[in-house]
Formats: C-alpha cells, structure tokens, sequence
C-alpha cells in the first residue's frame, strides 16, 4: 500500500497530465488550422477563443524550453469550504470551456496569495504543487482552516521555507509559488500613476517588479503587449541575472534593459569614479552640452577664402566665431537644433562676407561658374556645420576649455575622463541620450533634382540659383527659382501687379512652402544680368528637415524601475523622456543608495522622473539575508533607516583578521559548501588582483541586485574608502549572502564593523 504523500502526488500527476495532453491536443490543433488556413476561425465566435488558445500554446513551448531545473507548468491548488478546487498554474488552461488550470494571475487565483488563517477567504488547504518539467515530486500543504480540514491530507513544511532552502543557480527563479501576501498587494496594484515599492535588501522588491510587469500584461494584454512596458535595472550583470524569470512565467515582450544600454548602439558597462559620476550627473550638464554643441567642431577649417569678382574675400578663424555665434541666435530664435541650421549657418557666413565686399551686395553671383566658389562655399560649410552626432559631440568635451558651465576644476576633471578612456561609461549614456534631443536628427542628405525641369537660358550666362530666387523679368513678369535649378520653378506672369511686391512675396512663400521648404527672410539684390531682370527680392535657402520615414517606436506605456534610489538627475532625465506617456512602478531602497547624487528622498526622485501621483507600497520582510548576518550588515546603514526582519532562518557569518588576503580568500571559498553558489566581493581596485581564485571575483560596484550562497568580502576598509557612499556600499555587499558570509581583513575593520 503506497504511504499517504506517493497517493495525493499521483492523484496530482493524473491532473498534471491532463494538462500537458490538452496542451499537446492544442499544439495539434494549431497545426492544423495553420494547414487550413486562419480563414475558418477569424471573424467568428470561436476566434476569440483561438486566439487566446495560440497565445497559451505560445506561453507553453515557451515554458518547455527552459532549461530542464524549470518547475512545470502546474503549481498549486485551492480547496475551498464549498468543495470547490482549482488548480493554479503559470498560465491559464481550458478544456473546451471548462477550465483546466487558473492563471496566477487571474483574480480567482488571488487567494492563493492572499488567503491566511486569520483571513482565510473561504480557502481550507493551500496546496504547492512541486513539479520538474511535467513530473510532480512533492506537495506542500498549508492548512488554513484547520477545524474544516476533515479528511484533506496534509503534507510538508511550508513552501515558502522550502524553496529559500533550496540551492540558488546563476540566474533567479520566479517566486510565483511562494509569493507573499504583501508582495502579492504590490503585484497587482492598479497599474495607474507611479507606485513605489520599497523595502530593504531581500525582500523581493525585484522579484515583485518582475511579477508585476507579468501581472499587467495578463490584465491589460492589449495595451501592453509588444514592448510595451520597459523594465530597467542597474547593470548588464543584473540583467542578465534576472533575464529568466519573465520567460518562466510565459512572458518575453517586455523590454528589460540596463541603464547602460538605453542609448541605442551603446552597452555601457563600466561605472565613472565618483567624483567624475558626480560632475556628469548633476543638474548643470543640460547646459553644458547646449554650450558644447553650438560650438565649432575640433576638425572645423580655419579659413574660409573666396574670389567674388576678382575681389578675395576671407573669413579668418578670428572672424569666425562671432558668425558661430550669429547662426546659433538664427536658429534659437527659430527654435532650429544644429541639425537644423546649416542654412541659418549658410545666411551668416553670407552676411559676413558680405560686409567683407566693400558694400557690394554679394548675390547669387557669388557662387556662379565665372568665381568657381560655390563648390569652395559650400565645402567649408559642410565641414564647419557638419551633421553631428551624440557621440562625435560628447568626445569634445576632452578639451577643458570647451567646457562651461561648470568651474576650472570640474571641467579639468571632466575633460581628462574624456581623454583617459577610450568607451562610454554607464554616465555618459544619459549625457548622449540628451544630446540626441538637443542635436536633432541629423539632416538626410538632399534630394537630386527634379531631371524633368527643364533648362532654360539667362542670357549668354545662364546658371543655376544657389538659394531661392524671387525675380520679376521684364518679359515674363515674376518668376521663382529655386536652389540649383537654371529653370524657374513657376511662374506668375505679370498676373500679380509689379509693384505688389509684398503679393509676389506671398505668391512665392506659398509655392516654396508646397515644394516643402520655408522662407525665413528676404533680403534685396540686383540681378547681374542687367536686361534679363531685375530681382528685388531673395529668399533664403532653407533646407527644411525631411520627413523621417523611420519608424517611430511606440511609446512605452509602463516603466519600472528597479535599484531606483541611485539614480542621478541626469538618469533621471533620460528614463523620463521614456516615461512620458507611461504609468511607473519605482522600485527601491535608499538604505542602498550609493551614488554621490542619489536623490536621497522618494517625493524628490520621483519629482525628477517628472511624475506626481505616488502610491506607495513597503515590504518589510527580507527573505534572502539570515538574520544573523543581516545585523551585522545593518551596522553599516546610514542612520534613520529601518534594519529589515529577517525571515530566513540559519546562516554562518565569520569575521577572520588574516595576513594573506589571497590566501584566506582561497580558503573561504574551498569551504564553501558543494554546489553553492560562491563570490568573492572586493573594492574595485582590488579585484585584478584576486584573480584565480576559481570563482567569480565581483567588483563592489556591480553586486547591486545580486545575490550568492556564499559571499567573502575582503577587506572592507578598502570598500568604504573608494567613494563619498563607501559605507552604504559596503551595507549592499553584507547583503549580498543567502547563507554564509565571511569577512577577511589584514586592516583595522571600519569603526562601524568592530
Ligand atoms: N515570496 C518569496 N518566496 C520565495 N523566495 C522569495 C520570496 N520573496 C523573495 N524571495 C527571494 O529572496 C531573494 C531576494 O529577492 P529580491 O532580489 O527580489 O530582493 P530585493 O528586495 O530586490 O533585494 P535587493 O534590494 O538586495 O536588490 C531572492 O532569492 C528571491 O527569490
């Protein structure tokens, strides 16, 4: 006779089994409709079904993928007191239209999470369904009305304890069986406005994140779907951690990124020292970079030198600025980026050289074959107005004193990180992802002309217009030219009254506008061609920005942000340009906070984010740190803050003085228990010289968010003294250890730690 515990597991495969067989009848089912054609289902009743059945089958080859540890697809039951039973699994499952299986999160799934002996919501027994693959192996009872109970068997020693016992791999595992009902409160909060999840480390706030990015897609999969809820989290390392758990819970169309890869074509990984993190950061580099990009650019020409009827006219490199500066007031009183403004550019270095031309008017002449100067014109102010782009714009600031805005000493320290390294740095991202607004899309290259418009002659000397040409001939009344065309784009005849000047000028704006440019001023000048007309007015030209035909990527609509206690104004800056149209859930701990300008205070973080409304949520319990090693740890948290409760039992912590650093790490990690995961986490300066010691050696900059069975820290002076924050960081890597942390120091420990 098999014991009571082989009995309910086989009477929960059978249920198991059912639902991998109408997965399996599905998967055939979608095959076949995929022969017939869609056509049958679309447009009828059944098509909502379909769909929904596709999407389920999409979640479940999704699921089976995952690497072969991953628990199935089934895990959990509800009895209820009127004898009804679900059973609960990462996605929904139906037979015909009977339910096989619950979605987590479906609302009938909620007393899953919810339900307590004090409040039991009409549930008796809470069942934890323990599966690899589609094999169950264990069961975990929790009963929570026990006086109703009756006959239910009851089995195991709580999920929850049992799965913080079990190992940890390298990436994290959804909590979706275990979580709690203060999490499950933060999970399914309205999706509206910005709600702020805080609690200290361990306490599942990224695991709450990952869920709720879950949760909002099964509640509102259509708004949703398709990228449109951005995750963010602090470092590549990070998100590589936490990358399995969407895919585990069915879900891949949320963008989850780290900081240092917002800005595309850049993955920054490496951190800036704290005093250059804190000059990129701050509030002052808006400013900076407005002043950088106006300038002339490093690989400008000094010179501009041309011939204008037989007279050399120069604009030397002391001439040029103030021109620079002339073009820059064009386009701010226009409101035209740099990329905008070479003809603002063009118009400036026309009214230079025109005062240059012994006040002669410089016309069109300027450019004609008989000076040979256009091509000459127009290459300088190619390369003296080039197409900018972020990263060409943010590589000047190497040189000092292209920087203002900030005092001598932060622009020299600025400018040598610039000169220092040869990659981005996850603070410059912000500061490109900034310039990309402030620059303005680089202008497409002009369109060839029209080959259809004819040639036709002026004279004996007949040549192409280099700007707009508004000219009222003699015989054919007003005609309009147009940039590198010898032929009028149109013509008015003598039907507006010659001098009507201010008609023709509207006449003209009108047809320039329809070809898609727009007259930004008028200026006087004589037609050379003395009988052929006479040109009273001369529009500028103005290239105007081409419809950008790429695609614009839709908006995201949620964003949540984990590790947010550390984000700098400039960060700040850039999420909330991603969040302008999005609703935010802000995830964070400011006992963590380590960044020299960490906001310091959630209103104002959330101020810098652009955002109001705040709901806020706290998790109080830790479930990663034993409380031992947690004490210890809170001896390093800044004064004011909570030390947070611990729910994990058990944990080993050492504090050995040793004379061998390397040594005495080999020897922590050798003790380390059989298929623990182990680190070894030092200041970052140290690290290269901790090399083979067969485990990975974390710099403490990138330890944020993780976590290892067994961590060594050595020596945290070092730690402490590496930055402003030293000492909340040394508070993040003492939480790093699920359960065994040892302290290795050859110095005096930091007067907190004795
Ligand atoms: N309800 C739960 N059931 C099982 N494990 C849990 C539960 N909640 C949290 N954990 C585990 O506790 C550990 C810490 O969770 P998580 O990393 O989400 O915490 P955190 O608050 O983001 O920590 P930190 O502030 O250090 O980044 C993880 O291993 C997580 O799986």
């Amino acid at each position: 006779m098999p014991d009571a515990r082989t009995q309910e597991i086989a009477a929960e495969q059978k249920i198991v089994d059912r639902v991998y067989e109408r997965l399996e009848g599905m998967r055939e089912q979608a095959a076949a409709l995929a022969v017939e054609g869609h056509t049958r289902a679309s447009g009828s009743t059944v098509a909502g079904l379909v769909e929904r059945d596709a999407m389920v089958l999409k979640a479940a080859a999704r699921l089976q993928t995952l690497d072969a540890e991953a628990e199935g697809i089934v895990f959990g039951r509800l009895d209820f007191d009127d004898d009804e039973t679900y059973h609960i699994g990462r996605i929904g499952v139906r037979d015909g239209i009977e339910p096989l299986l619950v979605d987590w999160r479906a609302p009938a799934a909620a007393p899953f999470y919810r339900a307590t002996s004090g409040e039991p919501l009409g549930v008796i027994r809470r069942r934890v369904i323990i599966c690899r693959g589609p094999k169950v192996v264990d069961l975990d009872d929790d009963v929570l009305t026990p006086d109703r109970a009756g006959d239910l068997r009851v089995l195991g020693e709580g999920a929850l304890l049992a799965a913080l016992r079990r190992s940890r791999g390298p990436h994290m595992r959804d909590i979706v069986t275990t979580i709690q009902q203060e999490q499950d409160q933060a999970i399914r909060a309205p999706a509206r406005g910005v709600t702020l999840i805080t609690g200290g480390p361990g306490t599942g706030k990224t695991q709450v994140a990952l869920h709720r990015a879950a949760y909002l897609l099964y509640t509102d999969r259509g708004r949703f779907t398709d990228g449109r809820i951005l995750v963010i989290g602090p470092s590549t390392t990070f998100t590589a951690y936490i990358g399995r758990v969407l895919p585990s819970l069915g879900e891949d169309s949320v963008h989850l990124r780290a900081i240092g890869e917002l800005f595309d074509g850049v993955t920054a990984t490496r951190r800036d020292p704290a005093a250059v993190a804190a000059i990129k950061g701050g509030e002052r580099m808006p400013g900076v970079l407005t002043e950088l990009m106006w300038q002339i650019p490093p690989s400008a020409p000094q010179r501009l030198r041309i011939v204008y009827a037989g007279q050399v006219l120069t604009l030397a490199a002391d001439d040029l600025p103030a021109v620079r500066r002339r073009a820059r007031e064009r386009c701010e009183a226009d409101g035209r980026r740099p990329n905008a403004g070479r003809a603002a550019a063009a118009a400036a270095l026309l009214d230079a050289l025109w005062a240059r031309a012994d006040g002669r008017h410089l016309d069109r002449q300027l450019f004609g074959e008989e000076v040979g100067d256009r091509g000459e014109f127009l290459g300088f102010l190619h390369a003296w107005w080039p197409a900018l782009t972020p990263e060409s714009v943010l590589g000047w600031l190497a040189d000092p004193a292209r920087v203002h805005g900030l005092d001598a000493a932060d622009a020299e320290t600025l400018a040598a990180s610039y000169r220092t390294t040869g990659d981005w740095s996850v603070d410059d991202v912000p500061l490109l992802d900034e310039l990309t607004g402030l620059l303005g899309a680089p202008p497409k290259p002009p369109k060839a002309p029209e080959p259809e418009w004819k040639l036709r002659e002026l004279g004996a000397q007949a040549r192409p217009a280099t700007t707009f040409v508004l000219a009222c001939g003699l015989r054919d009344g007003w005609e309009l030219y147009a940039p590198g065309l010898l032929t009028p784009m149109a013509l008015a005849g003598q039907g507006i009254d010659n001098d009507a000047v201010g008609a023709a000028q509207r006449w003209a704006e009108a047809v320039i506008l329809r070809e898609g440019h727009k007259v930004v001023g008028w200026t006087d000048g004589f037609d050379p061609h003395g009988e052929e007309g006479y040109v009273p007015l001369l529009a500028e030209p103005l290239p105007v920005d081409e419809p950008d035909d790429t695609p614009v990527p839709e908006p995201y609509l949620h964003v949540i942000l984990d590790e947010a206690q550390d984000l700098s104004p400039m960060e700040c800056r850039m999420i909330a340009r991603r969040a302008e149209f999005a609703s935010m859930t802000v995830v964070g701990d400011l006992g963590q906070a380590t960044h020299p300008l960490a906001a310091g205070a959630w209103p104002a973080l959330v101020e810098r984010l652009g955002k109001r409304e705040l709901r806020m949520l706290d998790l109080p319990t830790g479930y990663r740190v034993p409380q031992e090693i947690a004490d210890y740890a809170a001896r390093a948290l800044a004064p004011g803050i909570e030390p947070t409760r611990s729910y994990r039992p058990g944990g080993l912590l050492q504090v050995r003085e040793v004379a061998d650093l390397h040594a005495a790490a080999q020897a922590a990690v050798a003790e380390a228990p059989q298929g623990a995961t182990v680190a070894v986490i030092a200041a970052d300066a140290r690290v290269p010289g901790l090399a083979a010691l067969g485990v990975p050696v974390m710099p403490a900059s990138l330890v944020k968010g993780l976590e290892f069975d067994h961590v060594v820290v050595v020596e945290p002076a070092e730690i402490v003294e590496a930055e402003p924050r030293g000492m909340s960081r040394l508070y993040v890597v003492l939480t790093r250890a699920v359960a065994g942390l040892v302290v290795l120091h050859r110095r005096e420990l930091p007067a907190e730690l004795r």
